[in-house]
C-alpha cells in the first residue's frame, strides 16, 4: 500500500550511504524445491560504503560523461579510480511507466551492469511499480564494495536505491515495506536496509537483531576477480553429495551469540563458520593462502566472507589492524586490503 506524503519544498536529490556485510555464521541446510537453501545467516554491517544519488533529473540517451570523481566514502585503503557511463531501464509499473538512468563510479565501475540487470536499477523500478504512476530517477553509484566480492554490494545498492527513490519520490514507505519489496530483488537485500547485526533464516530474508556489546575491527582482503553466489552454492550442494554428506538442519551458535554479546572478539574468532568456504576455496584455490597468511599475521579469526572470494580477518587492536593490512598486502596474497569496523546501520540518508 502506498501512502503519499505532502510536501512544501521538493526534493530533487537524495544521497544514501549503505555499508557492506560479513557473514559470521552463514550455515547452509538442504537445498530447497525452489532452488535456495534455509539458512541461519549472521550478518554483520561493516564500514565499507557504496554511496547511491538519486537525482529527479530527464534521462539522455547520450550515455553520461565519464567522471573523475573520488572513491566512495570507505574506511578502507583501496586505491581511487573512476568511469562511468548509463543506460536507461524502462518498465511498466502496474499501470505506470517509470524511466531509469544509472552512472557508476569508483575502481570497479566496470564490472558493474548498467542495464536493467543493475539492482539499484532493479529497486528503482519495483518501487515505482509499487507507487503505481509514472516516475523517473537518475541513480549515482559510487562503488567501494567490492564487486562479486561475498560483501552484498549490490544487494547494497539495491537497499540505497529504495530508501533513496522512496524519499525522492515522497512516497513514505516504511523501513519494513521497503524490506518486503527487497526480499523480491535478493535474499541479501533486506539486511542491507536492516544494518548491525542480525541472525537472517529463510533464505536469509527474515531478520532478527542480536545484541552486539562492543566495535569489532576487520581487514578485508579483496581478490582479483570474483565468484558468482548461485555457483558456490551449487559446488557447495555437489561436494556434499560427493561426500554423502546427511545436511542437517541449520541451527544458532550459542557461543557465537555469546561473543557478541560480550564484545569478546577472540571468543567471536573462534566461532566463526562459513559452510560455503569448502565451496568458495574449490573454485578459487589461492584463497587458501590468504587465510593462511591472516592467522598467521595475528589475525584471531579468518573466513571467507559469505559466498567469497573476499576473505575476512578479525582483528583485536587497531594497531593489529594495519600490521595485518600490511603484512597481507606483502605477501602478495590479494588485490588490495581494506580496513573496518562493524557493527554498523544500514542504509541511512546522508543529510544535505
Ligand atoms: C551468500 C550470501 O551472500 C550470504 O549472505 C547470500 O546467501 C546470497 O545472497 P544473494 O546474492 O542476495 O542471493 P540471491 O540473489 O537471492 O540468490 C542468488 C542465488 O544464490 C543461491 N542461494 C541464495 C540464497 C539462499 N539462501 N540459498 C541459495 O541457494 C541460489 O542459487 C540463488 O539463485
Ligand atoms: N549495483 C551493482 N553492484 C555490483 N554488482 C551488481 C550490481 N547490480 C548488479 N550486479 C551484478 O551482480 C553480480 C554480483 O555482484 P555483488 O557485488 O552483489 O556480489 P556479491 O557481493 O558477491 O553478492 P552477495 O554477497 O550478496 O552474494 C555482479 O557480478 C554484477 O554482475
Amino acid at each position: 500500500m502506498w501512502h503519499g506524503t505532502l510536501r512544501s519544498d521538493p526534493v530533487t536529490s537524495v544521497t544514501v550511504r549503505v555499508p557492506a556485510k560479513v557473514n559470521l555464521q552463514l550455515s547452509v541446510g538442504p537445498r530447497r524445491d525452489d532452488g535456495y537453501h534455509d539458512l541461519v545467516n549472521v550478518f554483520h554491517a561493516v564500514s565499507l560504503f557504496d554511496e547511491v544519488t538519486a537525482t529527479d533529473e530527464p534521462a539522455t540517451d547520450e550515455p553520461a560523461a565519464t567522471g573523475t570523481d573520488g572513491p566512495a566514502a570507505t574506511a578502507g585503503d583501496a586505491p581511487a579510480a573512476a568511469s562511468g557511463t548509463a543506460a536507461s531501464g524502462t518498465a511498466a509499473g502496474g499501470s505506470a511507466a517509470c524511466e531509469v538512468t544509472v552512472s557508476v563510479h569508483g575502481d570497479s565501475a566496470g564490472l558493474v551492469p548498467l542495464d536493467g540487470e543493475n539492482l539499484a536499477v532493479k529497486a528503482a523500478l519495483a518501487l515505482a511499480a509499487r507507487a503505481g504512476r509514472p516516475l523517473r530517477v537518475h541513480l549515482a553509484i559510487r562503488k567501494a564494495i567490492p564487486v562479486a566480492g561475498g560483501m552484498a554490494g549490490g544487494s547494497a545498492d539495491a537497499a540505497a536505491a529504495l530508501v533513496a527513490c522512496n524519499e525522492l519520490w515522497g512516497l513514505g514507505l516504511s523501513r519494513e515495506e521497503l524490506m518486503d519489496i527487497g526480499a523480491g530483488l535478493g535474499s541479501d537485500v533486506p539486511f542491507a536496509l536492516f544494518g548491525g547485526t542480525a541472525v537472517g533464516t529463510g533464505r536469509g530474508e527474515k531478520l532478527t537483531s542480536i545484541p552486539v556489546g562492543g566495535e569489532f575491527r576487520w581487514v578485508f582482503a579483496l581478490a582479483e576477480g570474483g565468484l558468482s553466489a548461485a555457483k558456490v552454492y551449487g559446488e557447495c550442494d555437489r561436494l556434499r553429495e560427493a561426500a554423502g554428506e546427511q545436511v542437517a538442519w541449520p541451527r544458532a551458535d550459542e557461543a557465537l551469540t555469546a561473543a557478541l554479546a560480550g564484545g569478546d572478539a577472540r571468543a567471536l574468532g573462534a566461532a566463526l563458520v562459513n559452510d560455503l568456504q569448502p565451496a568458495a576455496l574449490m573454485l578459487c584455490h589461492p584463497l587458501v593462502r590468504t587465510l593462511a597468511a591472516g592467522r598467521e599475521n595475528g589475525a584471531v579469526g579468518a573466513l571467507v566472507s559469505g559466498s567469497g572470494p573476499t576473505c575476512a580477518f578479525l582483528v583485536d587492536s587497531e594497531a593489529g589492524a594495519v600490521n595485518l593490512a600490511s603484512a597481507l598486502r606483502a605477501a602478495g596474497v590479494c588485490r588490495t586490503t581494506v580496513t573496518a569496523h562493524g557493527p554498523v546501520p544500514g542504509a541511512m540518508i546522508v543529510p544535505a
